[in-house]
């Protein structure tokens, strides 16, 4: 009997890449092919949430971003080691299509799929190209695009999908908003998977100082790294403000669906989750990503007026407090925040990324 056709998917590095792969995963097993998780060793550790049929393929994969010079000298032999093994596994698997996420750990599976001529195509979150994925740009059949547009990818053969969101954000795709107004609101704040200290630094401050009137309306959800725990617990208790202060929520999407304005950085899962769902939202930019694609990212909602984007630079506490304490006294600004956030968003990026593949492993010309 022959063997349900295979399809490669290559991730790593952070939850930033895995998330949107993992959407693939479990779209393209949903729809009866065999998936296999082409990652490195950091990667694997973002594996958990695949789910148990995609088989992982642990690969030699290298940066020249880490490490010190002896690290550095045996990157390019990592790499070639990498393509090699990924090439030999290519040929034993037959997979239909490779598809790329981005980030370091994707080169040798990518690299071996283009030697082998088996039909690529990678996968860009952000709204810049990222170093590997700029590589790669010109080596693939297609390049699919979750933030639009995209720097980098003029004059190449590029669709805007999207970036695939988790099932629970999903459920909650357009869910009702109810205006800020004289009852309890919720206000979200979260750094991205890993927190942001910036945010700990300012945010308590600049709710702590709004009207009393406002604040005892509002309660935080503030995501903090661990490491600052201690000290933003005190400043919202300093500053008589309700607060849940945790280093990471998993029930994010329930919370995102409830509040009625989110403080974050502008990852592009975070950009994505928000404006699937739809609510008026406070972006800070990364300033020390690569390329600035924060601030790319950060442009698919301020630049239709969703959100209002603060440049590291400019994040101060009292800055802050203006801007919020105009949007939640202003209803039918915040509530026409979130319709915007909305009509940029994309609920469909799943569906949209898994035709571009099924097509391309079916040597359908997409
Ligand atoms: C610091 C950094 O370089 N970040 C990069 C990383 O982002 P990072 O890994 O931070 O990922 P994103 O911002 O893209 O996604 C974070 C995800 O975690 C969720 N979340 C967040 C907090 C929480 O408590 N619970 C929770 O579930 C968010 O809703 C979102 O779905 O990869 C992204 C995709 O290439 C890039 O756009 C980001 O610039």
């Amino acid at each position: 009997m022959a063997k349900t056709p295979l399809i490669l998917i290559a991730a790593g590095g952070t939850g930033g890449h895995m998330f949107p792969a993992q959407a693939l995963a479990e779209a393209l097993l949903a729809r009866g092919w065999r998936v296999k998780l082409s990652t490195d060793i950091r990667g694997a550790r973002y594996a958990g949430g695949f789910p148990d049929a995609v088989r992982i393929d642990t690969v030699s994969a290298a940066t020249f971003a880490r490490g010190g010079l002896a690290d550095k000298v045996k990157v390019p032999f990592k790499l070639v080691f990498g393509v090699l093994a990924a090439a030999l596994g290519m040929v034993l698997d037959r997979p239909r299509a490779v598809v790329g996420f981005g980030g370091y750990p994707s080169i040798p599976a990518l690299g071996a799929a283009w030697l082998l001529r088996v039909p690529r195509m990678i996968h860009e979150q952000n709204g810049v190209l990222g170093r590997v994925n700029q590589i790669f740009a010109r080596r693939v059949n297609k390049l699919a695009c979750g933030t639009w547009p995209t720097e980098g990818a003029d004059g190449l053969n590029a669709e805007f999908t999207g970036n695939p969101v988790r099932a629970a954000v999903l459920d909650r795709a357009g869910a009702g908003y109810i205006s800020p107004g004289d009852y309890p609101m919720d206000l979200l704040v979260i750094g991205g998977s890993q927190g942001a200290r910036i945010l700990s630094d300012v945010v308590p401050e600049a709710i702590s100082a709004l009207p009393d009137d406002l604040k005892r309306n509002l309660t935080v959800a503030h995501q903090a790294r661990e490491e600052d725990m201690d000290r933003v617990v005190a400043a919202y208790e300093a500053g008589g403000v309700k607060a849940d202060i945790a280093p990471f929520f998993s029930d994010i999407p329930r919370r995102l669906s409830e509040c009625q304005l989110v403080i974050s950085r502008a990852g592009a899962s975070s950009v994505a989750d928000i404006s699937v769902i739809g609510r008026p939202a406070v972006l800070v930019p990364y300033a020390a990503a690569a390329a600035n694609h924060q601030v790319a990212n950060a442009r698919m909602l301020g630049g239709v007026d969703a959100a209002v984007v603060f440049p590291e630079s400019k994040f101060t506490a009292p800055a802050l407090t203006e801007t919020l304490h105009s949007i939640l006294t202003t209803p039918n600004a915040a509530a026409r925040m979130a319709q915007a956030a909305l009509g940029a968003g994309r609920a469909d990026a799943t569906e949209a990324l898994t035709g571009l593949v099924e097509a391309l492993a079916r040597k359908e010309r997409p």
